[in-house]
């Protein structure tokens, strides 16, 4: 496990070397079909690992299109604590952020117990990308930690040789119905995943053969009902 803000920046790529600098250049990331899978996620995060399938290997029977990632950057959210995602925001965001290999799990070893949250489960966004190499990986964490100040949003790295997985929640949130506050999924959550895809395809395009690869694994996509089932069975000790 990685925390970014223990990276020291001396052990990173200099600054001249680097090939990008904000604001972030959002390039086209092609849409692309999407299974409408709705095997649910397993509440448990250790037999999450069970539920990837590899990208493309799942049916695509029911395959939706969906606008590409990048014309669907939702506004940078102000105030604490921020609302948790509403139906309408998942069916916007998460269909797409899905397809390009997102996920949704609920996992409580992110969060701190609380007297209002004893489980400590929260539900996160996650991505695993893989690199060619170590440079690439050691440049899309600078970069990623970049990101984090500039959104003031911060998400937990997990980089295993050349594949670093992101995990993303907020810790200041607030259910939309709950009248307490509780970590989830909110839009700083889904705004910071679609700038981490758009950092990643600019790192790719910025490398040539070699660096940054886009595989990455494909989660199952879950329905707001699925979700809000496994909110309610994972975090009911929260009241919501
Ligand atoms: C005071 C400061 O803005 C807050 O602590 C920010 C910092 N970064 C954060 N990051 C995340 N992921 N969730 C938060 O609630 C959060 N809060």
């Amino acid at each position: 496990m990685l925390a970014v803000h223990s990276l020291r920046r001396s052990a990173l790529l200099p600054r001249s070397a680097r090939t990008r600098s904000f604001p972030l250049h959002l390039i086209n990331i092609a849409s692309r079909p999407f299974s409408t899978s709705t095997t649910a996620l397993d509440a448990k995060d250790a037999t999450l690992g069970a539920a990837y399938v590899r990208h493309g290997s799942i049916a695509s029977s029911a395959s939706r299109q969906y606008p590409p990632l990048n014309t669907l950057l939702p506004d940078r959210v102000s105030g604490w604590p921020t609302p948790w995602i509403t139906a309408e925001d998942f069916e916007r965001y998460m269909g797409v952020l899905n397809g390009n290999g997102w996920g949704i799990r609920f996992s409580s070893a992110h969060s701190k117990p609380s007297k209002s949250h004893p489980s400590r489960v929260v539900p996160e966004l996650l991505k695993t990308y893989h690199f060619g190499s170590d440079e690439c990986v050691v440049k899309f964490v600078e970069d990623l930690k970049e990101l984090m100040s500039e959104e003031n949003h911060h998400c937990i790295l997990r980089v295993a040789n050349t594949q670093v997985t992101i995990y993303t929640h907020t810790h200041s949130a607030r259910p939309a119905l709950g009248s307490k506050n509780a970590p989830g999924i909110t839009l700083r959550d889904v705004r910071f995943a679609i700038l981490v895809d758009s950092l990643h395809s600019t790192e790719s395009v910025a490398r040539d053969a070699g660096g940054a690869s886009s595989s990455h694994v494909q989660f199952p996509g879950l329905t707001w009902d699925e979700y809000q089932n496994s909110i309610r069975t994972t975090m009911a000790p929260v009241g919501v």
